[in-house]
C-alpha cells in the first residue's frame, strides 16, 4: 500500500531523508526534478515552445531545476518566476541562480509583466506545491487567470498551483490551476483522489523521489493507495479437491418490474468472480428472465409480482447482497427491515436498499456489523440527509458514519475509497470513466457478494472487489472504448482481471 500523508509528515520525511541518506535538500530537489524532467522529455515535442512559471518557494526551485534540465536537452523555454517581494527559499535561489548562467529568466512582480500566453505552448506549473497556506490572490491569482484562460496543456509539478493538499472548502476555484497532468512526489495527495481536484487534475503520475523507506515506514497514517502489488496478495488459492460447496453460496436479493437488469448483471457479475453456488431471490415478474438470462443461477420467487417483499427462512447459509434493482416499495422496506433482524452476518446492501435505509434511523441502526455499503456520493448525501460541501468533508462524514454503525463503506467513483470502521480509507487505483454508466455498480455488488461467500474478510472483499471491477473496466475500455463498452462488457472481463493479478 502506498501512505497517503499530510503537509507535515510529508515535511518529516524530507528531513529524514535529508539525514538518512547523507545528502542535502539541494539534492533532493535534484533528484525530484530529473524524475519529472525525465517523465516530461518522453512525451515533450522539443520543439513545441514551452512557458515554465515557478514561484519564489521549493516548489519554484523544482520548476527551475526541470527548465535547465529540458534546456540542456535542447528544449525551447521561457522561463517566469513570479516573485512580488522577491523572497527566495534557499534551494530556489541556487536554481535560480544556476538557470540565469543559461537563459534568461524574466520577473513578474506585478499584473503588467504578464507574459501574453501563445496558442500552442505547453505550460510547466511550479508556482507553489505542498506549502500553498492561503488562497492565492494578486499577482498570484492573476497569473494562475492567465494560465488557465489560455487553454494551453498544463502540466504541474506536485500538486495543481493553488490547490491545497487536503480540505479545500475554503479555497478559491478561480485561484487554481487546471493542470492536463499533475506529477506529485512519491506519494498521492489527498486532494487530487477525491472529486475536489475534477477540474485542476485531469490525470495524476506518482514520481518516485527515492524519500528514505525507513522513514515512510515509521510515520503512521489511515490514508492508503492501494496498488496491484496489494491485490495481487489477496485471491485464495484454489485447491485441487475443492468442490462447489466449497466457494460458498451467495444469496442476491435484487430486481423490480422494469429493473430486471440490475438483477442480471449482478448475478453473473457474481458468477464471474467465482461463487460456489448463486441464488437470486427476485420478484415473480423476473423469474424467467433470471433464468433465460443466467442458467447457471437458482432463482427464488418472491410471493409478489413486481417487487420482493420477503425473503424465506435458512438464509444463514448464504452470503447476502441487497440492493439492485429493488425499488423503494413499502413491501421491500418491511423485508430489509426483517432481513436485518433475521440476518446478523456481513452483507452488501447497494442501491435503493441505501435509499430505503436513508429515510429510516432505526434501519441505519439495525445494519448487521461489519457490512459493505456501496453508495455512490448522490446515495451517501442521501443517507446523510444532506449534501455535503466537497468530497473531503464527504470522506469526514464516512469515516464518522463507518465508525459509529461499525460497517465498511465503498464510496463509489474516481478512485473509489473504501472506509473501514476504524476510519481508515483505502483508495482504488483502477478504474475509468467509461464504467460512468447505468449498470456499473450492480455489477460491482455481485462482485463483493461473490467475494464475501467465497470466505473473503470483508475488508479484503472490499478491497479485493473494487480493484478487479476497476481492472476488468480499464481492460473493457481498451478492447471496446469507454464511450462504447458496457457494464455487461466488465462483466466478461473480470476473468482476465484475474490473470492479471498472477
Ligand atoms: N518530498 C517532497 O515532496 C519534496 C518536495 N519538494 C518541493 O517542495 C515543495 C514545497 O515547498 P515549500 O517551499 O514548502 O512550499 P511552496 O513552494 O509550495 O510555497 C512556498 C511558500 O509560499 C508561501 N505561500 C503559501 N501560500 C501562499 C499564497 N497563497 N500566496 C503567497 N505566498 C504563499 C509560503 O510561505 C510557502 O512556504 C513541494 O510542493 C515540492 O514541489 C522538494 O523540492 C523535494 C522534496
Ligand atoms: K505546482
Amino acid at each position: 500500500m502506498v501512505k497517503i500523508f499530510n503537509v507535515s509528515q510529508i515535511k518529516k520525511i524530507d528531513g529524514c531523508t535529508v539525514i538518512n541518506q547523507g545528502i542535502t535538500s539541494i539534492d533532493l530537489m535534484e533528484r525530484a526534478s530529473l524524475a519529472v524532467a525525465e517523465k516530461l522529455i518522453r512525451f515533450l515535442d522539443p520543439d513545441q515552445c514551452i512557458l515554465v512559471f515557478a514561484g519564489t518557494g521549493n516548489n519554484g526551485g523544482d520548476a527551475l531545476a526541470i527548465a535547465r534540465i529540458l534546456l540542456s536537452r535542447h528544449f525551447k523555454l521561457y522561463v517566469y518566476i513570479v516573485a512580488p517581494d522577491e523572497l527566495f527559499s534557499d534551494d530556489c535561489l541556487v536554481n535560480k541562480e544556476c538557470l540565469e548562467r543559461l537563459t534568461d529568466v524574466k520577473l513578474i512582480k506585478e499584473n503588467q509583466d504578464i507574459p501574453h500566453i501563445p496558442e500552442d505552448c505547453i505550460v510547466i506549473d511550479g508556482l507553489f506545491g505542498s506549502g500553498l497556506n492561503r488562497p492565492l490572490e494578486g499577482v498570484y491569482l492573476d497569473v494562475v487567470t492567465v494560465i488557465n484562460a489560455s487553454h494551453n496543456k498544463v502540466y504541474s509539478v506536485d500538486m495543481p498551483s493553488g490547490m491545497f493538499v487536503e480540505d479545500n472548502a475554503s479555497n478559491n476555484p478561480e485561484g487554481i490551476i487546471k493542470a492536463e497532468k499533475v506529477f506529485t512526489f512519491q506519494f498521492p495527495k489527498l486532494s487530487l483522489l477525491l472529486p475536489d481536484s475534477a477540474n485542476y487534475c485531469k490525470k495524476m503520475t506518482v514520481v518516485n523521489i527515492g524519500l528514505c523507506e525507513k522513514c515512510i515506514k515509521e510515520e503512521e497514517t489511515d490514508l492508503f493507495f492501494i496498488e496491484k502489488s496489494d491485490a495481487t496478495q489477496l485471491p485464495i488459492p484454489r485447491d485441487n479437491f475443492s468442490h462447489k460447496g466449497t466457494f460458498g453460496k451467495a444469496l442476491l436479493i435484487a430486481g423490480s418490474y422494469g429493473k430486471m437488469g440490475a438483477a442480471v448483471l449482478s448475478a453473473r457479475a457474481c458468477l464471474r468472480t467465482g461463487v460456489g453456488l448463486l441464488t437470486m431471490h427476485v420478484p415473480r415478474c423476473g423469474v424467467d428472465i433470471l433464468q433465460t438470462a443466467v442458467p447457471e443461477a437458482m432463482v427464488q420467487a418472491d410471493e409478489f409480482p413486481e417487487n420482493v417483499s420477503s425473503v424465506g427462512d435458512n438464509i444463514d447459509q448464504f452470503a447476502i447482497g441487497i440492493g439492485p434493482g429493488i425499488g423503494t416499495d413499502d413491501k421491500t422496506k418491511d423485508l430489509l427491515s426483517d432481513l436485518f433482524d433475521k440476518y446478523r452476518k456481513p452483507m452488501v446492501i447497494d442501491a435503493d436498499a441505501l435509499n430505503i435505509i436513508a429515510g429510516d434511523e432505526s434501519l441505519k441502526e439495525k445494519i448487521p456489523s461489519k457490512s459493505i455499503i456501496t453508495p455512490h456520493p448522490v446515495e451517501f448525501d442521501r443517507l446523510m440527509g444532506g449534501v455535503s460541501i466537497n468530497g473531503y468533508e464527504r470522506l469526514q462524514k464516512a469515516g464518522e458514519f463507518a465508525n459509529r454503525y461499525d460497517i465498511y463503506i465503498v464510496l463509489k467513483g474516481a478512485y473509489s475509497a473504501i472506509i473501514t470502521p476504524e476510519r481508515k480509507v483505502y483508495f482504488n487505483s483502477t478504474g475509468n470513466p467509461g464504467m460512468a454508466t447505468g449498470g456499473s455498480g450492480d455489477v460491482l455488488t455481485g462482485m463483493i457478494t461473490s467475494l464475501l461467500a467465497q470466505k473473503y474478510l470483508p475488508l479484503n472483499a472490499a478491497i479485493l472487489g473494487v480493484y478487479l471491477h476497476g481492472l476488468a473496466g480499464d481492460l473493457a475500455a481498451k478492447s471496446k472504448s469507454q464511450q462504447g463498452m458496457l457494464p455487461s462488457d466488465m462483466i466478461e472481463y473480470i476473468g482476465k482481471a484475474y490473470r492479471a493479478l498472477k
